[in-house]
């Protein structure tokens, strides 16, 4: 349940950098940018930091660098042997959105980039569910990721993505689970966050749902 896409990421593993960096035009809009919106989330993040889908460590370093303590959790192993190099002084730990190991230490922040838009709506909900216990008073979820702002701009990025030849993109972007703006919205309300949404890139948003007291 909401690892069906590790597979694809223990193949991606050894060239993801790569993709990330703008090397591969079909994804070069989607990352764009990547580096200083990963460097913002860091900043934002405060200690002790859980991240989820470290992927490389990209965010996780960029955390470390700010002096905060991140425990991350990765679901591919390819992913993970990478992740443990490139950082060695972060926590990485085995593990998904629902599944992880418990930790002792009180979590003010719950992280992600580029990943939450791999759980369908109904695990999406009940992760949120599971953060809000996780999370200390007045902490706080911060996601990057690719989600739509309406059914209409969905169908404009899709149409794009066609009409330059990225046929992979417009595959992604009609097959994985990237939500609309005000369905993920609801799922935080629902569960008593005040949430905020901010566009950075044409398809990235920085999503801040803030738990109460
Ligand atoms: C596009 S990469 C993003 C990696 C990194 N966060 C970044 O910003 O570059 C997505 C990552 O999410 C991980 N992933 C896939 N399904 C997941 C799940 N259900 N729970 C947590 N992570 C997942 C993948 O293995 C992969 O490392």
């Amino acid at each position: 349940m909401g690892i069906e896409f590790v597979d694809l990421f223990d193949q991606w593993a050894s060239t993801y950098d790569e993709t990330v960096a703008g090397n591969d035009p079909e994804y070069r809009e989607v990352f764009s940018g990547y580096d200083e919106i990963l460097g913002k989330l860091a900043g934002l993040a405060q200690s002790p930091v859980m991240e989820f889908g470290v992927g490389t460590a990209n965010l996780t370093r960029k955390i470390i660098q700010h002096n905060k303590v991140v425990f991350g959790i990765e679901p591919s192993r390819e992913m993970r042997k990478i992740a443990k190099i490139k950082c060695p002084e972060a926590g990485i730990y085995e593990g998904d959105f629902l599944n992880y190991p418990t930790l002792v230490a009180p979590i003010r922040s719950i992280v992600s980039s580029f990943a939450f838009h791999h759980l369908n709506s109904e695990e999406k909900k009940e992760a949120i569910r599971n953060y809000k216990e996780l999370l200390e008073p007045e902490g706080e979820v911060i996601f990057i990721d690719t989600l739509f702002k309406d059914e209409s701009y969905k169908h404009t990025l899709i149409k794009n993505a066609e009409e330059q030849g990225y046929s992979k993109l417009a595959q992604d972007l009609q097959e994985e689970y990237y939500p609309y703006l005000e369905d993920l919205k609801e799922m935080f309300v629902k569960e008593g966050f005040e949430v905020s949404f901010q566009q950075l890139n044409k398809y990235a948003w920085l999503i801040r749902a803030k738990k109460g007291e």
